[in-house]
């Protein structure tokens, strides 16, 4: 048929290719631009010669009507585009399927693999050295086996080479991310071609094949050139993710990170020497993530939103106020609370009230000395140089604001401080305004530094009020749990209001006016929540979508308490948000920013 091969693009590689664009588009980042274009550029480069040798030497043939005409190097241009687009939907296949994944912590197996990897890595490359031995040997001996020579010769050092320098990291990665990204579009593009082997859209000339079919008309030797093309691609991406997590991950060797690391960079990293990596920082972000997977559903979540150094710092941020809640939250007397209070003020001081570069060897020796050891690396490796002081110091006040709750003076008042609706929003700015504020100082640094003062300003002050927001919702969430604890966070006024007194909400945390009261709160959180959703869109492009995903999942627990009819039975007296619908409103978030 007239122009077969570019309907078989216009029917089956285009429209994937652009399906997965539309999918992947919100957490498309810069640097996947620069990580794409490169592969593309390197599998057009060396499949150039090697096709245009396969054409001229008649290993395979078009009939003259299924080609549009134009040829470079004798190769018509539905096949050089061909080299494109397999290239850009098996890196976007890739790109989907590691998205979750925090790069950082594959890096450790580069110094100190345990044996099965160092072991997997070299049987590896045995196998890729003889698949290539092999693959010379049939280009020798020539006639049935040339064509598969060919592929094996062109393909597997290529391969070998990427293995050689990511191997290790490659076998750590999860099959997710490595087997599944190579075995999809290589079955899709089995089906493709063998449908264009069926209409005679190419065709394989007898003579340089074995004969073989895996299945259908599709020769073995086609099958194997998908499968070994895109083995190329996703170990290209890998050897491109292998790098960029050196650059975010250790600050002591790319102490500055720009908005999309530089080909330089990249470079660099791929000369920097594994015995300079921090592995001591990746045992510090393994165990940071781990506390935010244990503890928040809706973080762990939206973590995975951000990339690069923005997200090792969020993450790292919400491990020490994690770890500073928990501290205070899990005391046992007042003595403990003013104890860990006292130490956690004495951590800041030493980051914001003297020379930290002079002072970094006694900030270690302070933690060490005055923590307990699973509390370590949450403190050590807090981004303390980027963060402003005072919010951070106004957290610890807020989390001591807290603790009056179990221990307090004998007045009816400091057992139940939260008095009024102004006591509430204070509490609310100090345990969580100030996270708004830390998180947008965060963005700030590593998207846009040079951002105008106004700009900040605004950014800042919408912050503190959409961490308020998010700090009632969880209040409203948590009234049963809180009160179990002899917590309630709803003010004092509020419950005379409703005939109630904080004792009572303890012994009844359900009933119809606690319900009342817990939509009241809820309609304060989204009055804040109205008044500073807008000004998000004022973030940073790369951290606009993956925050305001961030927010959503958090307001989402919110819209379902409001959905609840009259005080439902929560699961373990909490709210969830069913999975599906989280991640319907984060990618609702995504395609809105
Ligand atoms: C993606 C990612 C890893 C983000 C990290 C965000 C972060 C640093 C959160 C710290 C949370 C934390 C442990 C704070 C201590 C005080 C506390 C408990 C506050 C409550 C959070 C809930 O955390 P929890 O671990 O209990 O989670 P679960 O409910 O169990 O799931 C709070 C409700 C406060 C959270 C407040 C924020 C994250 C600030 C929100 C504001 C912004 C993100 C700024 C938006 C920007 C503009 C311009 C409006």
């Amino acid at each position: 048929m007239a122009y077969d091969y570019a309907l078989v693009h216009l029917k089956y590689t285009i429209p994937l290719a652009a399906l997965l664009t539309v999918i992947a588009y919100p957490i498309f980042h810069r640097i996947h631009f620069l990580q794409i274009g490169s592969l593309i550029v390197v599998s057009f480069l060396a499949t150039l010669p090697w096709d245009s040798y396969l054409i001229r030497s008649n290993i395979w043939t078009y009939p003259p009507d299924a080609i549009i005409g134009p040829r470079l190097y004798g190769i018509p241009i539905e096949e050089l585009f061909f080299f494109v687009i397999q290239t850009y939907i098996t890196s976007l296949f890739y790109i989907l399927l590691s998205k979750p994944l925090f790069h950082p912590l594959y890096l450790s197996t580069q110094r100190n693999s345990p044996q099965r990897i160092a072991r997997g890595k070299v049987i590896g490359q045995g196998i890729l050295v003889a698949l290539t031995v092999y693959g010379v040997h049939q280009i020798r001996t020539g006639g049935p086996g040339t064509y598969l020579g060919l592929i094996l010769a062109w393909a597997f050092p290529f391969a070998l080479l990427t293995f050689t320098v990511a191997g290790r990291f490659i076998l750590t990665l999860p099959l997710t991310s490595t087997v599944v990204p190579i075995i999809i579009p290589t079955v899709y593009l089995w089906l493709v071609d063998e449908l264009a082997l069926g209409r005679g859209t190419w065709a394989i000339e007898s003579g340089t094949k074995l004969g073989w079919c895996l299945f259908g008309v599709l020769d073995i030797e086609e099958a194997t050139f998908f499968l070994a093309t895109n083995i190329l691609i996703v170990f290209g991406m890998a050897v491109f993710d292998q790098y960029l997590a050196i650059i975010f991950a250790f600050p002591h060797l790319f102490p500055k990170v720009p908005r999309s690391p530089t080909p330089l960079m990249l470079v660099q990293s791929r000369f920097s020497n594994t015995k300079q990596y921090d592995l001591e920082r990746i045992a510090g972000l393994s165990d940071a993530v781990t506390r935010l997977k244990a503890k928040s559903r809706s973080f762990y979540l939206a973590n995975s939103l951000f990339t690069g150094r923005l997200r090792i710092d969020l993450i790292l941020l919400y491990s020490f106020c994690r770890l500073a809640d928990d501290l205070i939250d899990d005391s046992t007397s007042r003595a403990e609370v003013k104890s860990w209070t006292t130490k956690l003020y004495k951590f800041l001081d030493l980051h914001y009230k003297s020379d930290v570069k002079a002072n970094k060897a006694r900030i270690d020796d302070y933690i060490d000395e005055a923590f307990p050891p699973e509390a370590k690396s949450a403190l050590k490796y807090l981004p303390a140089t980027i963060l402003p002081s005072q919010p951070l110091y106004q957290l610890i006040e807020g989390f001591e604001l807290d603790s009056q709750f179990s221990f307090h003076d004998s007045s009816e008042s400091a057992k139940f401080p939260i008095a009024d609706e102004d006591k509430l929003n204070y509490y609310g700015q100090c345990v969580a305004g100030t996270v708004g504020e830390l998180c947008v100082a965060l963005i700030i640094e590593h998207c846009e530094p040079e951002m105008p003062d106004e700009r900040k300003k605004m950014l800042m002050s919408a912050s503190r009020t959409m961490g308020v927001a998010l700090q009632y919702v969880n209040i409203a969430r948590d009234i049963v749990v809180d009160a179990e604890m002899g917590r309630v966070y709803l003010p004092t006024t509020w419950l005379k209001e409703e005939g109630l007194t904080p004792e009572d909400v303890v012994a009844h945390p359900r009933g119809k006016h606690v319900e009342n009261l817990r939509r009241r709160l809820l309609s304060e959180a989204f009055k804040l929540y109205d008044e500073a959703r807008p000004k998000m869109n004022g973030i940073p492009k790369e951290a606009r979508g993956p925050m305001i995903g961030a927010v959503e999942t958090y307001m989402e627990i919110g819209r379902v308490l409001r959905e609840l009819e009259g005080g439902v039975e929560l699961e373990r007296g909490k709210a969830t948000v069913p999975g599906g619908r989280r991640l319907k409103t984060v990618l609702k978030a995504l395609f809105s920013a």
